[in-house]
């Protein structure tokens, strides 16, 4: 079925069995690994997860490809990228909020690569666990060279442009208002058309999958059917072609000569997908009350204690509020996670203001946060008609591990960020 807006094809639902062939004949039947595999190609399997885990934590994929991933010389260091892995700053974590509006210095002239920037780390890549944030501001295609990251899964929130991007497994389109899902390891490059710019949520732990939904049923949220994964697509290039890896967070660089998006044919359940944030089925309370924001949760990467997230995407789509004598913004809390937000596009409704599309905010672990002083007056007073918010998508990677900021990001923090919560009224009790 092809896709009506850009002619790429995809293959629908979230981490499905899938088979896909872009020459007829590539895919070998009823085996993965035939002794001479059709047109010469090479099979190699692609493993997110370990070999003996449970079935249904299992993924992994066979790739049909012109030439063996193994065929490469020696990574070296590399030199480009320089604001990508900076590392947390030193010292300790201080206990503030911080707040930041989107950098005016993000990195100029650069490809994707090298137009990312590290903002908030969080664990060792060797632990395997943990998640970073990244903005990224790209004003050129990638061009005779591809990224792959083995610290983490990449998703990817554009929140402005449009990212063509072409990966080992197929071509996927993201536009603002999408997220793109690329696993750990699979090459890619990123094209695009004038300027984009987003956030990247690098996941070192386990694989995001889609939440339970418990006693909401067997639909909601994000249902996995809106999820799409690309059919096969491969170049056949022979010429140099530069090979940027993130590997235990530092960038390296190999020169192979030839494009290693040369998979003709694949199979397996560990692919690249995307998914329109629109399609969120977004549930919330018909009687009173704020729900936690659990309940928004797009996809998680759960730790080893069981309900509680490495890493969980939520978003903050546009919604019908119809609490009954209810406060319905989010309310003051503190929280033992650790909450990233970022805004793709108008506003959030616990900020009035100082928290814009490409900014960033840090919640960590126990800081008290909640509306600023304006929405709290304004949703105190308000009249509880039901009411439409609309226009927005703010996000939040939401991580048990507590969050440190890059040193980029420390020079780069709005300094009165703290004022958001000052002069609240004091409450008057009876004489
Ligand atoms: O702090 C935030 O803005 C995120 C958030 C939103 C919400 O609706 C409830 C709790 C929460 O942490
Ligand atoms: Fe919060």
């Amino acid at each position: 079925m092809a896709n009506a807006t850009n002619e790429i094809r995809y293959l629908t639902g979230f981490g499905g069995h899938f088979e896909t062939e872009a020459v007829p004949g590539a895919l070998p039947k009823g085996r993965n690994s035939p002794q001479r595999p059709a047109f010469g190609l090479y099979a190699e399997q692609l493993s997110g997860s370990a070999f003996t885990a449970p079935r249904h934590e299992n993924r992994r994929s066979w790739l049909y490809r012109m030439r063996p991933t193994a065929d490469h010389r020696p990574f070296k260091p590399y030199s480009g990228g320089p604001a990508l892995i900076a590392g947390a700053a030193e010292g300790p974590i201080a206990p503030n909020r911080l707040r930041w509006d989107p950098p005016s210095d993000l990195p100029e002239g650069t490809d994707f690569v090298d137009g990312l920037v590290t903002m908030l780390v969080n664990r060792d890549p060797s632990e395997l666990t943990g998640v970073s944030v990244h903005l990224y501001r790209a004003n050129r295609s990638m061009t005779g060279r591809v990224f792959i990251d083995a610290d983490g899964e990449l998703l990817i929130i554009p929140q402005s442009g449009t990212l063509r991007i072409f990966t080992e497994m197929g071509r996927l389109e993201v536009a603002a208002g999408w997220i793109a899902l690329i696993p750990r390891g699979v090459r890619f490059r990123v094209e695009i058309d004038g300027e984009a710019r987003g956030y990247v949520a690098e996941n070192q732990g386990a694989t995001f999958r889609l939440p339970e939904l418990g006693p909401i049923g067997s639909n909601g949220l994000a249902n996995g059917r809106d999820f799409e994964t690309p059919v096969a697509a491969f170049e056949d290039v022979d010429a140099p072609c530069e090979v940027i890896q993130k590997y235990q967070g530092a960038l390296w660089s190999t020169t192979l000569d030839h494009s290693p998006l040369d998979v003709v044919a694949w199979h397996g359940n560990l692919a690249p997908c995307r998914y329109e944030l629109a399609r969120f089925n977004t549930i919330g309370t018909v009687s009173f009350d704020h729900p936690d924001p659990s309940i928004f949760t797009v996809l998680t990467s759960p730790s080893e204690t069981p309900g509680r997230a490495n890493a969980d995407f939520v978003i903050f789509p546009p919604r019908w509020m119809v609490g009954e004598d209810t406060f319905r913004p989010p309310w003051f809390h503190r929280n033992v996670m650790s909450e990233a937000m970022g805004l793709i596009h108008g506003e959030y409704d616990a900020k009035a203001e100082g928290f814009q599309p490409g900014g960033l905010s840090l919640h960590n672990l126990m800081s008290g946060h909640g509306p600023d002083v304006e929405s709290w007056k304004g949703a105190s007073a308000a009249e509880l008609k039901p009411v439409k918010i609309e226009g927005t998508m703010a996000f939040m990677v939401e991580s048990c591990w507590p969050y440190r900021p890059t040193q980029f990001a420390l020079e780069r923090a709005q300094q009165d960020y703290d004022l958001a919560w000052a002069d609240f009224p004091k409450a008057q009790l009876p004489k």
